[in-house]
């Protein structure tokens, strides 16, 4: 099997006043060119474990254990200044909102060149030949009249665009998409899919996806992790993990994921039982970590 590329080990972060774990001993592989799909609902901490990855961890949380590595790399071992530019010549991130990350004060071609001039040490002149380029990829017409523009004249799913333009620049071999599209319409959304599908099959990068969609995932996906509460509930292909869900909570998941063809299926909420089943399950796996680190 090939060596993963993104390698998660053992990761458990905890909010810092309370001690309340938030990612609970999460491992999971991303390899060269794999999308892996990291599934779960809204407050499982998928965009905890992505802010593990870019060392961005909001400040009341802290790593309790585990490992994040990139090309066998281990980044907690870095310096931040280091850290930061070894991720950003290797790594890059989509996020769920546009207009929060981009600069309301720049002009969109400086969105995208900053980075290949700062971190890869491009020339000017070329990164902005890049940036047009990548613009022209993404789909927008008349690249070089965007690129004058700031983030506010464009539309959502343009700024979106920008974002995967921006993100693609530099041939990273990773990145990650934190739920991509939740703030778009649906016909947007599926473009935007489309068109992320489209670079990633182009450029051969690995994609790790959130979602809470699993629609999403069976398009995309060719792995993935569902997410539970902090800890990884399910692990497998995704070809498997629609042909045979072995937890509960994937069933219930996929029972809720919305289906065009049978909508009175659509959006069941899980059960009573299922979220005590989840909640003990949960507890044991708190208690029996409480008493590892016990005895050391
Ligand atoms: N800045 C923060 N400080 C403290 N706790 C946080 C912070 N951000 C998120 N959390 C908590 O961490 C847990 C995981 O949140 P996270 O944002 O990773 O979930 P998510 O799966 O990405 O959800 P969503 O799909 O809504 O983005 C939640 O319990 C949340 O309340």
């Amino acid at each position: 099997m090939t060596e993963a590329y993104l390698d998660i080990r053992d990761l458990s972060v905890a909010l810092q006043h309370s001690g309340d774990r938030l990612l609970r001993r999460v491992s999971l592989a991303v390899r060269p060119g794999e999308v892996h799909a990291l599934v779960g609902e809204s407050g499982a901490g998928k965009s905890m474990i992505a802010r593990a990855v870019f060392g961005i961890l909001p400040k009341a949380v802290t790593i309790l254990e585990g490992q994040v590595t990139i090309e066998g790399a281990d980044l907690n071992g870095m310096s931040e200044a280091a850290r930061r530019l070894f991720i950003g010549k290797r790594a890059a991130f989509i996020p769920q909102d546009p207009l929060t990350a981009l600069n309301p004060s720049k002009r969109i071609a400086d969105q995208i060149s900053d980075r290949l001039i700062h971190i890869l040490g491009m020339p000017k002149a070329k990164a902005h030949e890049r940036a047009a380029a990548l613009l022209e990829e993404v789909k927008i017409a008349d690249p070089e009249r965007v690129m004058r523009l700031y983030p506010h004249e464009l539309s959502g799913g343009m700024r979106q665009r920008v974002l995967i333009a921006a993100a693609f620049a530099g041939e990273p071999r990773l990145i990650v998409a934190d739920e991509p599209t939740t703030a778009l319409d649906v016909t947007v959304q599926r473009q935007i899919l489309a068109l992320i599908a489209g670079m990633q099959a182009r450029h051969g990068t690995a994609l790790l996806f959130i979602t809470h969609n699993l629609g999403v995932v069976a398009k995309l996906c060719q792995t993935a992790s569902v997410l539970y509460a902090g800890k990884v509930v399910e692990q497998t292909s995704v070809r498997r993990l629609f042909a045979d869900p072995r937890h509960a909570y994937t069933r219930a998941l996929m029972a809720a994921t919305p289906r065009y063809d049978r909508p009175e299926e659509s959006l069941k909420p899980a059960s009573p039982e299922l979220m005590g089943e989840l909640a003990r399950e949960v507890a044991e796996t708190d208690a029996l970590w409480a008493k590892e680190r016990a005895h050391g």
